[in-house]
């Protein structure tokens, strides 16, 4: 079977482009991870999902993946223009604690959801901090033909590189204030990328430099990790579709310099050939963000019994490019279709998947890898897996061996988790498992003794407790989720 060339959206061309990897079968890519200050929203987790699948998609298009994530533990201000405090140094003088435990803090919380949501681990975590030295032998190797110092720390001119920001398509002339001035900046837009100490200020996280003492830029932080671990250039750079406005025109624009790209003459290396960004999660009053006090954690999804699966497969109901607004009952539309996909999957545990594909099946398998080719279009892969799992009249070996392929996609786990799984008891409840058993039990002796006034009752009194009795299923009974 010839598979579909994979054709991705470039945000820097706004065109859908063939992938063609730098190195033959490899495929190289940096995702922008989070900022260890607090834990990360479900809107957060929505971006590694998106680069998950992307990641998986490339494995099985047969690249060999090298996947690099980052954990931003120091230099990202709460302000992406070079205003504000750094995130980190806030958050631990907000709670009295050292810098370091909250890192480490956030860091686990981060990874406890990145496996929840069946994220594959990348090749590399690679900490900010662990690349301080390289930080500065980058900024050094530009200093001279890119950038100025003044009082506050060394800049980045924008003007020295072809195109600024034409990954942004924004307006960045100087005056226009699309970023907001720092005192003795020569453009609106040149930005930090090293910041020094300022006099009287104690920071927890400060090195020397030759610009003084200080830390290093988030921007600076981002080129400095995939230029090391993958190489300039490398295929593809993930981030949310924020970071299409600042961060990336700011790295792209560090990687030119570094490069040797600088003049408008030359041939522009951007240091990654695609730039791919995934659309926001957001809620009715607006994207979801921690910097607004209140929000949503994986974790509170689970509190109230919905399975962290059944938010992946909210992602993937939606393309990653459009925005996707976040309810407790769309929630709750997802976890009752994985749990149909589940219950058809179960039955296909005890098998051993056929070696080929039959050959009833592959029409569905063409269809699967014609919507993941054509930039991951993973609402239409979703149903062409229940499609798989509809068919009739197919050896189950067979169709094993079919949802296993395209679960190693679209990684809903679905050949280790049971329908039982799904059943996560929500925090609030005031009932126990063993005491739902009871009951069940005396229903059930109620019904064999054909007294169905009291089988009701109690089938009642389960449903005031927020329990459903489910006769003739294998589960016999399930929590009625809060929406
Ligand atoms: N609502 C959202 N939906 C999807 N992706 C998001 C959303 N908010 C942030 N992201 C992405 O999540 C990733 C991690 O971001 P990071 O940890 O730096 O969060 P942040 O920018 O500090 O948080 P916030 O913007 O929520 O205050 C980035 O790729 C970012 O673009
Ligand atoms: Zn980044």
């Amino acid at each position: 079977m010839q598979k579909p060339a994979l054709s991705l959206f470039n945000s820097l061309t706004r065109r859908h482009e063939a992938f063609e990897p730098v190195h033959p079968g490899e495929a190289r890519v940096y995702s922008c991870g989070p900022t260890v200050y607090n834990y990360p929203h479900i809107g957060n987790m929505r971006a590694y999902v998106f680069a998950d699948i992307l990641g998986r998609t490339l494995s099985y298009k047969g690249y060999r993946l090298t996947h690099v994530i980052n954990i931003t533990d120091v230099g990202h201000l709460t302000d992406d223009a070079d205003a504000g405090e750094d995130k980190l140094e806030k958050a631990a003088a907000a709670k009295a604690q050292s810098i370091w435990e909250i890192a480490r803090h956030y860091t686990e919380a981060y990874w406890q959801d990145v496996r929840s949501l069946n994220i594959r681990q990348p090749a590399h975590w690679s900490v900010a901090t662990d690349y301080i030295e390289e930080m500065i032998a980058f900024a050094d190797e530009i200093a001279e033909r890119h950038c100025y110092e003044i009082d506050s720390g060394l800049y980045f001119d924008v003007s020295t590189v072809a195109d600024y920001g034409r990954l942004a398509r924004a307006a960045t002339g100087e005056g226009e204030g699309r970023i907001e001035q720092v005192e003795g900046k020569r453009h609106a837009a040149d930005f930090a990328i090293w910041r020094k100490t300022p006099p009287g200020e104690m920071r927890q996280m400060e090195w020397d430099s030759p610009w003084g003492r200080g830390a290093p830029g988030w921007h600076l932080e981002c080129s400095v990790m995939s230029g090391k671990l993958l190489g300039f250039p490398f295929d593809i750079h993930t981030g949310g579709i924020d970071h299409r406005e600042i961060h990336h025109p700011n790295e792209i624009a560090q990687n030119q310099a570094f490069c040797g790209c600088g003049s408008l003459a030359e041939p522009v290396n951007s240091g990654a050939r695609i730039w791919m960004h995934n659309n926001f999660l957001v809620e009715r009053t607006g994207k979801m963000s921690k910097s607004s006090g209140e929000f949503l954690r994986l974790q509170l999804l689970i509190d109230r019994g919905y399975h962290p699966l059944a938010y992946r497969m909210m992602c993937l109901q939606a393309h990653y490019r459009s925005e996707l607004e976040f309810s407790w009952s769309g929630l709750g539309a997802a976890l009752t279709r994985l749990k149909r996909l589940v219950i058809a999957a179960e039955r296909l545990h005890d098998l051993e998947s056929t070696e080929e594909i039959p050959s009833k099946l592959l029409p569905l398998i063409e269809k699967f890898d014609a919507a993941i080719s054509d930039d991951l279009n993973t609402p239409v892969a979703l149903t062409v897996l229940e499609e798989i799992l509809a068919m009739k009249k197919v050896a189950p070996e067979g169709k094993r061996a079919a949802v296993e392929l395209v679960d190693s996609v679209l990684g809903l786990d679905l050949m280790s988790i049971i329908r039982r799984n799904l059943r996560l008891r929500p925090v609030s409840t005031i009932m126990s498992e063993e005491e739902i058993e009871a009951v069940l039990t005396r229903r059930d002796a109620a019904r064999a003794a054909k007294d169905f006034a009291k089988s009701d009752a109690l089938r009642e009194q389960l449903a005031a407790k927020g329990v459903e009795v489910m006769d003739g299923d294998q589960l016999r009974w399930d929590w009625v989720l809060a929406e």
